[in-house]
């Protein structure tokens, strides 16, 4: 194979209750990466569309590469060498996992380019390298689904142990999209070090809820369990209207609402796609209404993970 075009779906981290541990991916947005082989050895950016200038073209510094890089390493491959162009289809600091896209098409191409030498679980500790360039933490609910597709959950880091779980075929997101940043790093320097006890009892409880409701397709125990007493609180400040946004989604039926990843992005789960767009556009109302513009996702979650788009 000398070509390959790609595509890896955005995500949305934590799901409430499960700070660092939870994620799923959605059918969209997400980034598309195409890859070119060529004589020379080395990885090259030739061009980024849709960043407006603003990522990394060193190899060495920018999501999508670094992954392939840290691959190439892995399998002794020095010469090997290829052109890559990414196509950044989400806003930068959205918290739909936009760095982890980038890092999950990158190495999820270059495994396919090169015959798939290792798995997708293989490719994971790769990803989340993407992940420590992109933001300095190498969390992995966000490239974990990003790369498994469903709901993900990373029981433990070190070392590394990740398991998917079933969730219902009518569960959809409803993802939306403030026109504002927040930089992962700051909304992970706002958080505290400790946890009370009363909250960690709370939020274990919601977390094996949660497990339990999308496993058994029990709908009033997941919305139960959609309720995160550690972040969610410190976090909110961070994104004008929250609260009335929240407020407006769950008046149209979501099970539960949410920030996605460390924000601005807003995320809920509701049974049917009906209840998810109606969802999706009071929550645009909302943010309208105090001068925000939005844009809206509505998708089920998404099963697949990566996938080629074009290879010859
Ligand atoms: N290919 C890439 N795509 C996106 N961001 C990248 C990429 N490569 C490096 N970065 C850097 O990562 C930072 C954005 O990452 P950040 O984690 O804040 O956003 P995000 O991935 O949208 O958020 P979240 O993880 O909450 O969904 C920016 O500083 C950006 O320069
Ligand atoms: N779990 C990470 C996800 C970042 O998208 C956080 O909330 O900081």
């Amino acid at each position: 194979m000398d070509y390959i075009k790609a595509f890896a779906p955005a995500t949305v981290a934590n799901v409430a209750c499960g700070f660092d541990i939870f994620g799923f991916a959605v059918d969209e947005p997400g980034d598309v990466v195409e890859l070119r082989r060529r004589e020379q050895p080395g990885i090259v950016i030739t061009d980024i569309l849709g960043d407006e200038g603003r990522l990394p073209r060193d190899p060495a510094r920018n999501a999508v590469t670094v992954v392939m890089l840290r691959l190439l390493d892995h399998l002794k491959m020095p010469d090997f060498g290829c052109e890559v162009l990414l196509h950044k289809n989400m806003p930068l600091g959205s918290g739909m996992g936009s760095s982890a896209a980038s890092a999950v098409a990158g190495v999820f191409a270059l495994n396919e380019l090169l015959g798939q030498p290792l798995t997708r679980k293989q490719l994971l500790p790769f990803a989340i390298e993407g992940e420590r360039i992109a933001c300095g933490s190498a969390h992995a609910d966000n490239v974990g689904p990003s790369l498994m597709g469903g709901f993900v959950v990373i029981r433990s880091y070190q070392p590394l142990d990740v398991f998917s779980i079933p969730v219902p075929a009518e569960l959809y997101c409803t993802l939306v999209h403030p026109d504002i940043e927040v930089n992962t790093k700051d909304a992970r320097f706002i958080l505290r070090n400790e946890v009370s006890l009363k909250n960690a009892i709370s939020q274990m409880g919601n977390v094996a809820g949660l497990i339990a409701g999308l496993m058994q397709e029990d709908y009033a125990l997941i919305s139960r369990s959609m309720v995160d007493v550690i972040i969610e609180p410190v976090r909110a400040i961070l994104i004008p209207e929250f609260n009335e946004v929240k407020q407006a989604a769950m008046e149209q039926g979501a099970l539960g609402c949410s920030i996605s990843g460390a924000g601005p992005s807003m995320f809920t789960l509701s049974k049917g796609k009906e209840t998810a767009e109606r969802v999706g556009q009071a929550m645009k109302e909302t943010f309208a209404l105090a001068g925000i513009d939005s844009v809206t996702h509505v998708s089920a979650i998404n099963q697949g993970g990566p996938r080629v788009l074009e290879s010859w």
